[in-house]
Formats: structure tokens, sequence, C-alpha cells
């Protein structure tokens, strides 16, 4: 079998400049959650109220009972799809029977017709994987952007998914998906009392230091706060410090659990050891945690002060993929210049990644 070529990266930004002026990229967010968890509840909801949105939805068929189940499923490329309806509240839908990327490609012939992308993932998938396509597929990449990852979580079964063990010590999907979400909605409230409730709302925060989380009944939200999250870009420049200043590095509440871990580092850095440390982490994983167990990072956010730059640089990383985007905040001359990190994995030791920073970043490497 002949080799994958290697796909170009594109940045994460929401709009780009071109020749003929800004481009309007459309925003997608992808909802994840278990199996049964209520995915497809909150997007049937957002199909049938009155909200003045044109939203284009992607539901997956793969779980039980998709209200808008249809049999005209079309082959493209071995992914099947379905038509596109049109909604009496100006909505567009389609269900799938794979991860929807064929169904976007299609979709974008019908431009103009809606402003937004919900995309159902199935209850067993990695939100991960899924955001890494709109992430490295440039042709993806010109039309759409990855807005954000809504998890829907089950209150009253939640918890059993979060400690669901997998065979070789693999992480679970339930943690996962936890893990990569930018908003949790806990859904259910009314199969379980406050107890409970609370329990597994610690679980969740315990892994997610970083996620925004609403607690629901038939996955009713108010949408302002699943759309424009605005999760991988710098549009969120300057609220994204505000709320990496809250962040707080979490306990482990289940065993060999994932959890969030943040430092600050005062100082400028050189971008080739900020890569370095990165890619150390990510990529060649040698950093380790005090009985030698790999540091295993999901998901990777951050403001840093790169030497040479005015501006504050986000840092985002989903698995193995990461970028640095400059911002359009700027650092003031009398403002402490810092580097605040928020990691969320498994085998972290704050203290730890704390050191190998401090070690990478002060190292003098190259020229420069
Ligand atoms: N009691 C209760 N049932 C709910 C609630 N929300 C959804 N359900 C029910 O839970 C079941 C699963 O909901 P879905 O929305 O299909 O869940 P899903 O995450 O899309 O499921 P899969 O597609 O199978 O992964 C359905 O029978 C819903 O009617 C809720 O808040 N309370």
């Amino acid at each position: 079998m002949e080799d994958e070529p290697c796909p170009e990266l594109v940045p994460i930004g929401g709009a780009e400049q071109s020749d003929a002026g800004p481009v309007r990229k459309i925003p997608v967010t992808i909802i994840t959650g278990y199996l049964g968890a209520g995915k497809t509840t909150l997007l049937n909801y957002i199909l049938t109220e009155q909200h003045n949105k044109r939203i284009a939805v992607i539901l997956n068929e793969f779980g039980e009972g998709s209200a808008l189940e249809k049999s005209l499923a079309i082959s493209q490329g071995g992914e099947l799809y379905e038509e596109w309806l049109e909604l009496r509240n100006g909505c567009l839908c389609c269900s799938v029977k794979d991860n929807g990327v064929k169904a976007i490609e299609n979709l974008m012939q019908r431009r103009g017709k809606f402003d937004y992308i919900l995309l159902e993932t199935t209850g067993l998938a990695d939100p991960g994987a899924v955001a890494s396509m709109f992430w490295v597929d440039s042709e993806l990449g010109s039309d759409i952007y990855l807005d954000g990852i809504v998890s829907v979580v089950d209150a009253k079964h939640g918890l059993q998914h979060l400690t669901e063990e997998k065979p070789e010590g693999l992480i679970n999907e339930a943690s996962r998906q936890v893990a990569l979400a930018d908003l949790i909605i806990i859904n259910k409230t009314d199969l379980v009392s406050e107890e409970e409730l609370n329990k597994v709302r610690t679980s969740v925060r315990s892994i997610n230091g970083f996620v925004k989380i609403l607690e629901t009944q038939r996955s009713r939200v108010d949408l302002s706060n699943v759309l424009d999250l605005h999760a991988f870009d710098s549009l969120s420049g300057v609220s994204l410090q505000k709320k990496l200043e809250h962040v707080k590095t979490t306990q482990a509440h289940l065993d060999k659990a994932i959890i969030t871990v943040t430092f600050d580092i005062p100082g400028n850095i050189k971008e080739e050891n900020l890569n370095l440390f990165i890619q150390n982490l990510l990529w060649e994983k040698n950093v380790k945690d005090k009985t030698g167990c790999t540091m295993d990072v999901i998901r990777l956010k951050g403001l840093v002060s790169i030497q040479g730059k005015s501006h504050q640089v986000i840092v985002q990383g989903v698995h193995e993929l990461y970028d640095l985007e400059e911002t359009s905040v700027a650092w003031k001359e009398d403002e402490k210049r810092t580097n605040r990190l928020v990691l969320i994995g498994r085998n972290l030791d704050k203290e730890i990644i704390k050191e190998v920073f401090i070690a990478t970043v002060r190292e003098e490497r190259g020229n420069s």
C-alpha cells in the first residue's frame, strides 16, 4: 500500500484574508457524548426550536432512535450520508452513517443557506480524531473552522462510563470526550438525586478543570451557550486569558484518571524552545512521571509570551496536533509577561512538567 501523503496543516483561525477580501468561514461545533447521553435529543431540539438561526445539523445514525431517520442513503466514497432536508425553522439536516466529513463537503455546495454546522459524532467516537480532520484537511479548512467540542454526559450513567476499564489500560471513550470538551452538558438530571449529580459533576471537573458545565433535562440549553465558543481561535484571546487564570490543577478523582494541570512561568520564551517542549510532550512522548509512566496529553491550551512578538500567542493542541497563533492582544508596556499552560491528560505531574518546561525554555539554542 502506498503511503498517505502528508496532510498540509492549516491555521485554525475564524476568518481569513484573501485577495478578494475577508472570506467568511463557517463554524463547526462537534457534539459528542457517550451512547444514549442525549446528543440526538439536543440536536432535535435545536432543529425544531424557533431561534432565527440557519444551522446545518449532521446527525449520526449509529445510535438507536434517530428521530429523523431516513433510508435514502447514498454511497459517497465509502461514507454514507442521506439527503439534506430543509426544515421549517430554516435549519438544514441530514443523517450520516460515518464521521460526517463527506456530508460537510456536500453541504458546502449549499453555501449561503446556513451559517453554522453542528456535527454529531457516534457515542464511541474520539472527538479528537474528528477535530483533527478539520485541522489537517486544508480543503475543508479553507471553508470552515472548528468552533468547539460539546460533550453531553448522562447524569445517570456518566460515572459508570467514566470509570469503565478498557483493555491494556487504554483511556475509555467517555473520559476522552470529557477531556476534549470545551462545554459539557450534564443531561438527564431528572433521573438522579442531588448527591448523584454532585458526584458526576465532581468527576467531570476533576478530569477537565477548564470546561464550562451546564446541567439540563432533555438536552434543553440556551443555544448561545453552545455556539460561537471560539475555543480554538484567537478571537477568544482576551477572554481566554481570563479563563486560563481561573483554571486550577485538579486532583485525580478516579483511579488512573485524566486530570488537568496548569502553571504559570514568567518571562519571554523562544519559539523554537517552546516547540521543542511541546514536541517532546506530544510527539516524542519522552516526558515521564515519577513512576516512569509516559505523560499522555490529550488537550493543551495556553497563552504564551514569545521573544520578539508584541502580541500574546495562543497555543492549541489536540492529541499530537498543535498550533501556535499570534492573537490580537498586545502585551502592555508595564505588563508582566507570562506563559500560562493548561494540560489535560493522564499521568501528568505538575512539578515535573514545570521543571521540564523551565529547563527547555531556558536552554540556549540556535543563533537567535
Ligand atoms: N429521562 C430522560 N430521558 C432523556 C433525557 N434526554 C434524553 N432522554 C432519552 O434518552 C434516550 C437517548 O437519547 P438520545 O438523544 O438518542 O441519545 P444519544 O446520545 O443521541 O444516543 P446515541 O445516538 O445512541 O449515542 C432517548 O430515549 C431520549 O428520549 C432526559 O433529560 N431525561
